[in-house]
């Protein structure tokens, strides 16, 4: 992913576009499933199946407190935001609510990062 980030000059635009993506992430109204990190105690299995798991608030945190001078935040931007839709989809069917709102937001995802960012 770094190559296709702009060259580095752009840093500061680059961390302000990742802020306006993530916000329209959490106001999609598909977003639902994803604001909050998943409670390993309430749902049974996914602790142990999902290796990373990663939320839309866990990314605005790391988001936050991220440096611009550290080109990686870009990239560490866009895996977290594919983990998010990888792990939905690793735990759930595609033809469920949980699954197509995965599909959903990755499809917004893709759209909006290929016109915002490259
Ligand atoms: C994200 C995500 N992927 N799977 C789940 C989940 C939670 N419980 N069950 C049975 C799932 N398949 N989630 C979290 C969904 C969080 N949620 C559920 C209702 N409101 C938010």
């Amino acid at each position: 992913c770094a190559k296709k980030a702009k060259p580095h000059k752009d840093d500061k635009k680059d961390l302000a576009t990742c802020r306006v993506l993530l916000a329209e992430l959490e106001t999609h109204q598909d977003a639902w499933p994803f604001l909050k990190p998943v409670d390993l105690k309430a749902v049974p299995g996914y602790r142990k199946v999902i290796k990373k798991p990663m939320d839309f608030s866990t990314i605005r945190e790391k988001l936050n407190n991220s440096q611009q001078n550290n080109e990686l935040f870009l990239c560490t931007f866009i895996i977290d935001v594919n983990l998010v839709f990888d792990n939905c989809e690793r735990f759930n069917e595609d033809d469920s609510e949980i699954g197509r709102a995965g599909h959903n937001m990755r499809r917004f995802f893709d759209k909006r990062w290929t016109e915002l960012l490259q």
